[in-house]
C-alpha cells in the first residue's frame, strides 16, 4: 500500500478536512480525534464520539474513514464518549441512560419511551427499558415484555434476569407488583423500590438505557434522578397549553438536578382521518415545537394521533417496527434522540479538551 503521508501527526492534521457541523468546527480542533497511531497500512484512530449508532455520529466515523483511506491506510476506528460524570461507578456497564418524562400524565410518555427502545434496537443497539413509573408502569405491556423476571443466584447473590423482546431487555417496578394491584406509593416507599428494583436486575452491557419516569414532578420522579446518572431527558407533551404549561414545570425539575434536556416530542399532534384522508389538530398544534423555541432545546420532533401508535402498544410490537409515514416518523425520533446525546458528549468533550479558539490579530 503506498501512503500519501508519513506520520500520525500528518494524518491527524488532514483530518482537519472532518467538520462536525453541529459543533461548527472540524473534528480535530474540536478535541473529537483523541489519538492516532500508524502501524504498518494500519491507521487507529480514536474518536471521542458521542453515542452508539446515532446517526450523525456514524456519519463522521465514515467521513473520517475516508480521510484515513485517501491517505492510502486502513482505517481501524474506536470510539470513546466523554461519558456522564459519575456514570463509571454507578452505572458501570450502561452506556447512556435516556429518561423520558412528561410534565402531565397520558400524553404518550411510554409510547415515545418503549418506541425509541425499540427504535434504537433496531438500529443495532443493544438496548434496555426500565420503567420506572410507579403509577402506570405500562412501557413493559408496549414492547411485548412483561413475563414475571427469571431470578439466577451470581456469587450467593439473587439477581433478576429481565425478558426480552424487539432487542430490548425490560424491567419494571410492574415486575415488583401484581397486574392488579394498585400502586399508590408514598415518596419514600417508591424510591428504595426502585433503587432496590434497579439494583437488582442483571442488565448486562447496554448501549442505552431508557428511562420511562412517572409523569409529573413528584417523589418518584426525582428519586430516579438522584439514583441514577442520567445522560439526558426527552421530554413529551401534547399540543395544547395545560400540557405545555406542565412540561415547562418538569423542565425546571431536571434543571435543578442538572439534567440535560435532549429535547421536546410533541405528541398526538395531527390525526389524519383514514377514511377522508383530511387532517385535524385534535389538540392544536405547535406547542411543544414553540415551548422548545422559547426554551432553547431542540425539537426532536412531533408524532401523529395514529391507530397504529396505539395498536403497536396493546399489542405489545412498537410502531417504529411497522411501514408506513408514522413509523419512519418513529425511526426518525429514535434517530434524533441518539444524535442529541451524541452531540452533548461531543460538546462537553469540546469544552473540556479544545483549546480555546485563538483570537484575530
Ligand atoms: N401518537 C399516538 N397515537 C395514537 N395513540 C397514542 C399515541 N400516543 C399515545 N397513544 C395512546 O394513548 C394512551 C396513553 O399513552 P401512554 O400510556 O404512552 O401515555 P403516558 O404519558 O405514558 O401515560 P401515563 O401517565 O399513564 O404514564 C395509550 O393507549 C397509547 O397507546
Amino acid at each position: 500500500m503506498t501512503h500519501s503521508i508519513d506520520t500520525a501527526a500528518d494524518l491527524r492534521d488532514s483530518l482537519r478536512r472532518v467538520e462536525d457541523a453541529d459543533l461548527g468546527d472540524d473534528v480535530v480542533s474540536t478535541g473529537l480525534v483523541r489519538e492516532v497511531t500508524l502501524e504498518g497500512d494500519t491507521a487507529r484512530v480514536d474518536l471521542a464520539l458521542g453515542a452508539v449508532h446515532a446517526p450523525t455520529d456514524e456519519r463522521l466515523a465514515s467521513d473520517v474513514r475516508e480521510v484515513v483511506r485517501e491517505a492510502g491506510f486502513d482505517p481501524e476506528l474506536t470510539a470513546t464518549p466523554e461519558r456522564t460524570p459519575g456514570a463509571e461507578s454507578v452505572l458501570p456497564n450502561v452506556d447512556a441512560v435516556v429518561a423520558v418524562a412528561s410534565g402531565k400524565g397520558g400524553v404518550g410518555k411510554s409510547t415515545v419511551a418503549s418506541n425509541v427502545a425499540a427504535g434504537l434496537a433496531d438500529r443495532g443497539a443493544s438496548v434496555g427499558l426500565f420503567d420506572a413509573d410507579v403509577y402506570g408502569p405500562n412501557a413493559p405491556r408496549m414492547l411485548g415484555a412483561n413475563a414475571t423476571p427469571d431470578v439466577e443466584t451470581v456469587d450467593g447473590e439473587k439477581r433478576l434476569v429481565p425478558p426480552e423482546n424487539h432487542g430490548v431487555t425490560v424491567a419494571s417496578v410492574g415486575s415488583l407488583v401484581g397486574d392488579d394491584d394498585p400502586v399508590v406509593w408514598r415518596g419514600p416507599m417508591a424510591h428504595s423500590a426502585l433503587t432496590d428494583l434497579f439494583e437488582d436486575v442483571a442488565w448486562g452491557s447496554l448501549d442505552y438505557l431508557v428511562v420511562d419516569l412517572p409523569p409529573g414532578t413528584g417523589d418518584a420522579q426525582l428519586s430516579v434522578l438522584q439514583t441514577l446518572p442520567v445522560t439526558g431527558a426527552v421530554v413529551v407533551t401534547t399540543p395544547q397549553a395545560v400540557a405545555t404549561d406542565d412540561t415547562r414545570r418538569s423542565m425546571r425539575a431536571f434543571g435543578e438536578f442538572d439534567t440535560p434536556v435532549l429535547g421536546v416530542v410533541e405528541n398526538m399532534r395531527t390525526f389524519v382521518c383514514p377514511d377522508c384522508g383530511s387532517a385535524h389538530d385534535v389538540f392544536g398544534a405547535g406547542g411543544g415545537e414553540s415551548l422548545a423555541e422559547e426554551t432553547g432545546l431542540p425539537y426532536l420532533g412531533s408524532l401523529p394521533l395514529d391507530p397504529q401508535v396505539r395498536a403497536g402498544g396493546d399489542e405489545g410490537r412498537p410502531a417504529v417496527l411497522g411501514d408506513g409515514e408514522t413509523a419512519e416518523t418513529l425511526r426518525t425520533l429514535a434517530g434524533r434522540v441518539a444524535d442529541q446525546v451524541g452531540l452533548l458528549r461531543r460538546h462537553r468533550r469540546m469544552k473540556n479538551v479544545a483549546p480555546p479558539t485563538e483570537s484575530a490579530p
